[in-house]
């Protein structure tokens, strides 16, 4: 049974470390105080997390003083996961007090494969940093062919916002073409949105309209952050709509013979197309501490299509 974590523990865990206690002594007491490693850890490194951004906050609003060392934290009844009350899940994607609601994939109980109800999907890979999971199934190979049949004819060199003015512009580090669905615009279009919000437990209405793509031998896409860098100009008038962008789920319609992949500069990753298979990854701020780098790799042979699911803090209306 899934351990949670409480208000408690996180206030703990914060403790420790302002009194400079080592990662280790802290995982230690954890593990004495019947916590199960991996749970633990994944409650350090959020807790930590959400604390470094609250760091962040102006003065006046920071966590309190230096406390005392290391004791044991209680896990207590959550040992036994039999106390709902107000803790929350510890996931992989999940969240800890103080911070803002996330898109996340529900990875606790390490399931090899997750029921969205009309599909079940596999989970091929899971990364923390960047948070990003691998999955198969998502789409079936009709969905594929449906979405880059009605996207065809809509094709267009693809443009990039510029957030130097909030427009948008020709970019020579994207040379695919492309079109956007709007939101709910069909009943494919419809049943995939629905789908992709119960898998990462956000609105539809806090997506973008889904984007496709298609790349030709040579096109690529050059690394960048989806997310609108907050020192530009026109990253205000862009964000008034919905907010920042907070994750993204790039969805493979079929596969190159060679080259393509999405790749993940920061920490060496290579995501290869295969058809209904996709890669969501999650950005809990606009930084690039969050470590979602990515680019799509130039298509050595054949042709790459993708769909892309923009995720923002809000409601967006287009
Ligand atoms: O084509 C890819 O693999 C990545 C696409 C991408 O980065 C995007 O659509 O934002
Ligand atoms: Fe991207």
């Amino acid at each position: 049974m899934a351990q949670r974590i409480t208000d408690e523990l996180r206030a703990w865990i914060i403790q420790q470390a302002q009194a400079g206690c080592t990662p280790e002594s802290v995982l230690q007491a954890m593990l004495k105080a019947g916590w199960q490693e991996t749970v633990a850890l994944t409650a350090m490194e959020e807790v930590m997390e959400a604390h470094v951004a609250s760091l962040r906050a102006p003065v006046g609003t920071r966590p309190g003083e230096r406390q005392g060392g290391v004791s044991h934290p209680e896990a207590g009844s959550n040992s036994r996961g039999t106390s709902p009350d107000t803790s929350r899940q510890v996931s992989h994607h999940g969240r800890s007090a103080g911070t803002p609601a996330r898109p996340y994939i529900d990875l606790s109980g390490s399931p090899r494969a997750i029921d969205l109800g009309d599909r079940i999907v596999t989970v091929l890979v899971s990364m923390r940093q960047p948070r990003l999971v691998v999955l198969g199934n998502l789409l079936s190979e009709e969905e594929c062919e449906a979405l880059m049949r009605a996207a065809e004819p809509r094709l267009k060199r693809s443009r990039t916002v510029q957030t130097a003015t909030g427009g948008e512009e020709l970019n020579a580090d994207r040379t695919s073409d492309g079109m956007f669905f709007r939101r709910g615009e069909s009943p494919l279009i419809q049943r995939i949105e629905a789908r992709l919000s119960r898998l990462v437990h956000w609105p539809v209405e806090n997506g973008e309209g889904l984007q496709v793509l298609r790349y030709r031998p040579g096109a690529e896409y050059r690394p960048h952050y989806d997310y609108f860098d907050p020192r530009a100009p026109g990253t205000a008038r862009i964000t008034e709509r919905g907010g920042q962008r907070v994750a993204t789920l790039v969805m493979y319609l079929n596969e190159p013979e060679r080259g393509g992949g999405t790749t993940f500069p920061d920490v060496g990753l290579e995501v290869m197309p295969q058809r209904g298979h996709a890669v969501f990854f999650a950005y809990d701020r606009p930084d690039p501490a969050t470590r979602t780098l990515h680019g799509g790799a130039p298509v050595l042979e054949g042709e790459k299509w993708v769909a892309t699911k923009w995720l923002r803090e809000r409601e967006f209306t287009p």
